[in-house]
């Protein structure tokens, strides 16, 4: 697995830094608020869990799991709610965990989809910012890193659904693509 990966472009100690400076703010924003943090399945499961390690106030987490890219390498444009939050958001401020945000396709029809179950506020945060991608225009509130328009791998984002157990971001060597 290591070695189809051509370049690292965020190591683990980058990452491991990135998300406490992520989670110290994140504690200052959602002092005294009750806050859910939601995931987004598949890819945000492992920022996920480090970074609601690193909020230090009380908070519940739920997870969503939508379908817009299956094993392709760009969006299809249709997203698919495959698992819904499992309780009211009605008067609680949403957190939405990405790991990556391409074309902004995904939370813009998630975000619009969530406001209409009147949550206090949503705000989003996201590991890893493609603006150069930006298909809709999505305001995230706390973005981790700007990256360049490269498909990348590792800390829960994957390539046919392999690499998500990398523990840092890299891209792919191009003969992957042709296996
Ligand atoms: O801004 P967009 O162009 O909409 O892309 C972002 C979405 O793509 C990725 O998910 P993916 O569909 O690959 O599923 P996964 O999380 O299960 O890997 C990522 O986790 C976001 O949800
Ligand atoms: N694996 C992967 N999925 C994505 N979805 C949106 N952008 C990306 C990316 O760079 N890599």
């Amino acid at each position: 697995m290591q070695n189809d990966i051509g370049r690292v472009l965020l190591s683990e100690a980058e990452i491991v830094a990135k998300v406490k400076e992520l989670g110290d703010k994140l504690t200052e924003e959602y002092r005294g608020k009750e806050l859910l943090v939601v995931g987004i399945l598949k890819g945000s499961n492992v920022f996920m869990s480090d970074l609601i390690r690193q909020i230090n106030i009380p908070l519940k987490i739920d997870f969503m799991m939508v379908s817009s890219y299956g094993n392709a390498t760009e969006s299809t444009g249709v997203v698919k709610i495959i698992k819904d939050i499992e309780q009211s958001i009605s008067g609680k401020h949403l957190l939405i965990v990405e790991d990556i945000i391409d074309s902004g396709l995904t939370l813009k029809y998630l975000t619009e989809m969530l406001e209409t179950r009147k949550p206090a506020s949503i705000k989003l945060c996201t590991l890893l910012d493609k603006p150069a991608r930006r298909k809709e225009n999505v305001d995230v509130d706390y973005v981790g890193f700007e990256m360049p328009d490269e498909f990348l791998v590792g800390y829960g984002i994957d390539y046919a659904e392999y690499y998500r157990n990398l523990p840092y971001i890299g891209v792919l060597k191009p003969e992957v693509y042709e296996k």
